[in-house]
């Protein structure tokens, strides 16, 4: 066989090999997280936008919910506004949240929408705020370690940072029927219309429940969740989550990550997946292959099986 033929058989062998999966996730939902971290290069943003067009022709309906803490930082340091982050929150205050609202609301959200457009999609970009979507209320951190042993546990105030109380369905329905791609800004409102920044992972997590998706995608920027030597586990459950976060292998902005996934698998979502956003066409290899791509989170007690 010549050269040209080989490559049409690989050809033929990688779409057969996706055929299972693309006639078991026609019509399903699919939540992709994408992190800011996982937009390192033009390269990245733009296969990220061909993966999302692509499942979207192939009948499955994706809904991506964006990060953009990265962004965020560079913007307050031009700004000189100093940042800190508690358990992979960042504490917001005033002039924090005007910055995280034109961040998310604006640049990272409208990038994301032209990428997916300029590739032949149609994304329509939202913030909670749209159409009130996300009910959002003041989240207050409670710190155990300081405290814990004068007998104690501590509420810290980190300012305007929220947690979803409520997703209004309407509008991400009404987008997909009519063919649209959401992308969605973690941005919150509550009852008396106040903003509030939300982790992006904590409403994807919620968003893919409340539509009961098939599956939660987190793109971020390790090759999934790491072991204490360095090592990709490719499965987690409940039990060794708890182990990992309780040692310290599993801190910062994995934290939100992994307990968003575990909330989401345990409310009906079939699989959630940590995968490495900074691989070329991570999502397909993800949806599409045997191996799949990163760490496998699942709500039984042993279960590490790729491309549940
Ligand atoms: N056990 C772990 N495995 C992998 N990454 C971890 C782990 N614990 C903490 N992290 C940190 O979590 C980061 C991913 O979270 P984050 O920076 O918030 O990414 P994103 O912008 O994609 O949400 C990693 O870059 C890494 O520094
Ligand atoms: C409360 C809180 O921490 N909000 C995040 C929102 C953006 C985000 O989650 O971005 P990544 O997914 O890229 O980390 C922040 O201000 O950075």
């Amino acid at each position: 066989m010549t050269d040209s033929n080989n490559n049409k058989s690989d050809i033929a062998h990688i779409l057969t090999e996706a055929l299972p999966y693309l006639q078991r996730f026609a019509s399903k939902t699919i939540v992709v997280k994408y992190g800011g971290n996982a937009m390192e290069s033009e390269e990245l943003q733009n296969s990220f936008a061909r993966d999302i067009v692509l499942l979207k022709a192939v009948g499955i309906n994706p809904v991506v919910v964006h990060g953009g803490g990265p962004q965020i930082g560079e913007l307050l340091e031009r700004l000189n506004i100093k940042t800190r982050f508690v358990d992979g929150m960042r504490v917001t205050d005033s002039e924090t949240m005007d910055v995280v609202q034109m961040v998310l609301g604006g640049l990272v959200n409208k990038e994301i929408v032209s990428l997916i457009n300029k590739n032949g999609g149609r994304a329509i970009g939202i913030t909670g705020k749209d159409g009130d979507f996300i009910w959002a209320q003041k989240l207050h951190k409670i710190s155990d370690s300081d405290t814990a042993s004068a007998g104690g546990r501590e509420i810290i105030d980190i300012g305007h940072v929220g947690e979803v109380k409520a997703i209004n369905t309407d509008i991400l329905t009404m987008l997909e029927k009519s063919d649209f791609i959401p992308v969605i800004a973690p941005i919150g409102v509550d009852d008396h219309g106040k903003s509030y920044n939300i982790n992006a992972d904590l409403v994807a997590g919620k968003v893919a429940e409340v539509l009961h998706a098939e599956k939660l995608i987190l793109l971020t920027n390790t090759r999934g969740v790491l072991d204490d030597n360095g090592k990709t586990i490719t499965g987690l459950n409940v039990e060794q989550v708890n182990e990992l976060i309780k040692d310290g292998t599993i801190h910062g902005g994995m934290l939100p990550k992994i307990q968003c996934a575990l909330d989401a698998v345990r409310s009906g979502v079939n699989a959630a997946h940590i995968i490495d956003g900074r691989v070329i066409h991570a999502l397909l290899l993800e949806i599409f292959t045997e191996q799949g791509v990163g760490t496998l989170i699942s709500s039984t007690p042993s279960s590490s099986t790729r491309n549940t």
